[in-house]
């Protein structure tokens, strides 16, 4: 395909999106398989125009002084992607499948921006209106400067499986890949942010993957899973496993002592981690399944470690999922937080006199992190806060209270939030 068809196609991808309020991966897809003429590098291509479109939404609407898609897609060529205006003006006169002559005020804005100092933090930062005072409690003067950060594109983060190999032999296996150690995690790699038109999923195709060596994974994430602290020959549940990224982290740092359960609410997306988990070299995991009676009887008052990596908006994770930052409805966040306060109030009759419960979420609002934690404290008794993580790395991430907050303004990571809760009585003696 020529630029001009590309450029139309992007274009017509993000009307899908934001038409009909589809996932990106889904439009995507759609137009992949009806544009049967594509190859793989026009499919790249066309992918990263439009994820980069939805990272900086708003603040190219505000420098082109138009909120279109085609405005949209006309500004990332321009603004991110640095092309000069005839380079642009060229492609959208292609025949036959340009989209159409540049006009006298979208050259205008091309040439000269609105500046984006005058506009609200929320444009400058590309989060939603709506939002704005959630960000202002969470960062202050420096919302616009987190949000910004979290419209970036993210690298590739891998965790080195210590049940099968060890940092210096992974990092030889990656060498293909650029991948470099991170000095924040010893089993941690990481493999720079592709160019917006590169092909990505190199990564499952090198043969150190397929053998079990290391799992894609954020490193936020896996500092979230380090903050569980010591698990070997733990009893450990993974209330919330999921696809099973945490579980098989936690797997690899309790070196196949102990026991780990992985439960999810929705048993289809703990279909993955038997596979993962025998991969990977998993053999002290017990899959509890919601679709078996009473999954998780038995286990009550037995825990030594809960962790709880709850549902939440993914706002911290914008920077993979950009078109779920506009997707998000203030119904679907407060339902979020009536979810997290479910798990914490489940995960806390699991946890043991001197266990913990961590609680984790990808999300930099306070809503879902720090008022989710002062609400279970404030209704359960027997439970104190313990600093999230003793890491000298990581310690100046903790906020006053103790908890973690990881951004990728800060600490060049997803967003992350980690609480981490030591049960001090029985749950017997909860008050009446
Ligand atoms: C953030 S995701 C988990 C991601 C996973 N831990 C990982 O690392 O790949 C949150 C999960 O919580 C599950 N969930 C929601 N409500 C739940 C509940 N009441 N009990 C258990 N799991 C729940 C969702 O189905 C979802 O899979």
């Amino acid at each position: 395909m020529r630029d001009g068809g590309r450029l139309s196609a992007a274009i017509e991808v993000l009307t899908d999106i934001e038409a009909r309020h589809r996932p990106a991966r889904l439009a995507l897809k759609s137009w992949g398989t009806d544009a049967r003429y594509a190859g793989s590098k026009d499919r790249a291509w066309v992918s990263g125009l439009v994820l980069d479109a939805l990272r900086r939404r708003r603040s190219i609407a505000w420098k082109m002084g138009d909120d279109s898609v085609r405005a949209a897609i006309l500004g990332v060529l321009k603004y991110e992607w640095d092309w000069p205006v005839d380079r642009i003006a060229a492609a959208v006169t292609e025949e036959p499948h340009g989209h159409g002559a540049l006009t006298e005020a979208e050259t205008a804005a091309l040439e000269t921006p609105r500046d984006l100092a005058d506009a609200p933090a929320s444009v400058r930062g590309d989060y939603p209106q709506w939002l704005e005072a959630s960000f202002a409690r969470a960062f202050g003067d420096a919302a616009a400067r987190e949000g910004e950060a979290l419209s970036e594109r993210a690298p590739i983060d891998l965790r080195v499986n210590t049940l099968k190999t060890d940092p210096a032999r992974a990092l030889k296996a990656t060498q293909p890949l650029n991948a470099a150690a991170v000095p924040e995690l010893p089993n941690a790699l990481r493999i720079p942010a592709p160019a917006a038109t590169d092909r990505a999923g190199a990564v499952e195709t090198i043969p150190a993957f397929s053998k079990g060596w290391f799992e894609v994974q954020d490193l936020g994430s896996q500092i979230a899973a380090a903050c569980a602290g010591q698990v070997k020959g733990a009893q450990v549940l993974d209330l919330c496993a999921g696809g099973g990224g945490k579980t098989l982290a936690l797997a690899a740092a309790m070196g196949n002592t102990g026991q780990i359960y992985a439960y999810d609410s929705e048993a289809r997306r703990l279909a993955d981690t038997i596979r993962r988990a025998d991969r990977a070299g998993v053999r002290n995991l017990q899959i509890r399944s919601p679709v078996t009676e009473g999954p998780l009887v038995g286990l009550e008052g037995k825990m030594d470690v809960v962790f709880i990596d709850a549902p939440c908006s993914g706002s911290g994770a914008w920077r993979r999922h950009p078109d779920t930052k506009w997707r998000l409805s203030e119904e679907t966040f407060a339902r979020r937080q009536s979810d997290q306060d479910a798990v914490l109030d489940l995960g806390a009759t699991f946890v043991k006199p001197g266990g913990r419960m961590i609680y984790v979420t990808c999300s930099v609002l306070p809503e879902e992190d720090e008022d989710r934690v002062a609400a279970f404290l404030a209704r359960t008794e027997g439970f104190v806060v313990k600093p999230a993580t003793a890491d000298e790395h990581l310690s100046p991430r903790l906020t006053p209270e103790g908890y973690l907050r990881l951004t990728p303004a800060t600490a060049a990571t997803d967003g992350f939030f980690v609480a981490v809760l030591e049960r001090t009585q029985p749950l017997a003696d909860k008050a009446p």
